[in-house]
């Protein structure tokens, strides 16, 4: 290793939506964190690591920045507020088609020691330079960012240069991870992510945000991995839909999230779905628990 290896940690705040999973997804140039058009689709912190032959990033991705409704909600907005202390730096992502400067999110930033970035996503959807201008100047009047980086994390559009940036933010120290190492996640939590995440693709409304999936057993059967998997929703309504006309929802979703783990994880699964409901799950800290949603503190 070298001596003047770097290492740190550095947090992607922002609000629902914006684009933090995909920007991490792209910084780590594979599918770790899973990403979707509804907003609130992370719901606990991931880890993504970057190793070079000079440094090791550590980024934490946090569930969106939001008015919590749920129990659930107020656990997402803890575990985000959380990972902006004691951070080499903070990435604060907003998306460049929601225009100026907010208030209240940028009050999270008050009292902080760490180096805040703005930075600015899907430019590709902007036609113009000088609204992403304007938008600069709206945010640079409210907090006194580090520095500002308009990006589009879907076209891997100037990422570099905030890796650049963010290199110099690193003190001199030793790895915390393997370099072999790309998240903390485990193959269940992956394998669940999936399978929500296409959830997330084929349901509407209430349906998303009432979704939890829970990996039951694993089997390894000659040399395909058999995979039980329960998809909990809070009502029986929410159930209908998601089992679909004839099962054909719940056929679709299982395709596509076998597919997907095959590819992520290098393997042959077979996954076998079940939707069950449990009233209220959303407000209930026993189920929060096992269901894998705690604040990690
Ligand atoms: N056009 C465009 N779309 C993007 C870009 N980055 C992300 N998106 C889309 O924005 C949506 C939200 O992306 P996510 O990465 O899930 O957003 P997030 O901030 O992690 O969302 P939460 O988990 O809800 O906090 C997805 O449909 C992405 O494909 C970008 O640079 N350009």
């Amino acid at each position: 290793m070298k001596t003047n290896f770097r290492s740190g940690f550095i947090s992607i705040v922002g609000r629902p939506n914006v684009g933090k999973s995909t920007l991490l997804n792209a910084i780590i140039g594979q599918k770790i964190a899973i990403t979707s058009p509804k907003p609130q689709t992370t719901r606990n912190r991931i880890l993504g690591i970057k190793t070079t032959e000079d440094y090791q990033m550590v980024f934490v991705d946090t569930p969106g920045i939001h008015k919590p409704k749920h129990e659930l909600g107020r656990l997402l907005d803890q575990t985000a507020q959380s990972s902006i202390e004691g951070m080499d730096a903070v990435l604060f992502m907003v998306d460049a088609e929601k225009g100026l400067a907010e208030d209240h999110v940028i009050k999270l930033f008050q009292g902080i020691s760490s180096p805040v970035y703005l930075v600015i996503n899907k430019v590709d959807l902007l036609k113009s330079k000088i609204q992403i201008d304007k938008i600069i100047i709206s945010y640079m009047n409210v907090y006194p960012f580090a520095g500002f980086f308009p990006i589009s994390a879907k076209d891997h559009t100037n990422i570099d240069h905030l890796i650049e940036e963010l290199v110099g933010r690193l003190p001199v120290g030793y790895p915390l991870f393997e370099s072999s190492e790309i998240t903390d996640q485990s193959d269940f939590q992956l394998m669940s992510e999936i399978i929500r995440e296409k959830v997330l693709y084929h349901t509407q409304e209430e349906v998303p945000h009432a979704v939890a999936v829970v990996i039951e057993h694993t089997e390894m059967i000659e040399d395909v991995y058999e995979v039980h998997a329960t998809i909990v929703v809070e009502r029986n309504t929410q159930k209908q839909i998601l089992i679909g006309k004839g099962g054909d929802m719940l056929k679709q979703i299982g395709t596509e999230a076998r597919k997907e783990i095959n590819k992520i994880l290098n393997t042959r699964i077979h996954l076998i779905l079940w939707v069950k409901v449990k009233k209220d799950w959303r407000n209930r800290p026993s189920d929060l628990k096992s269901f894998g949603y705690d604040n990690h503190d």
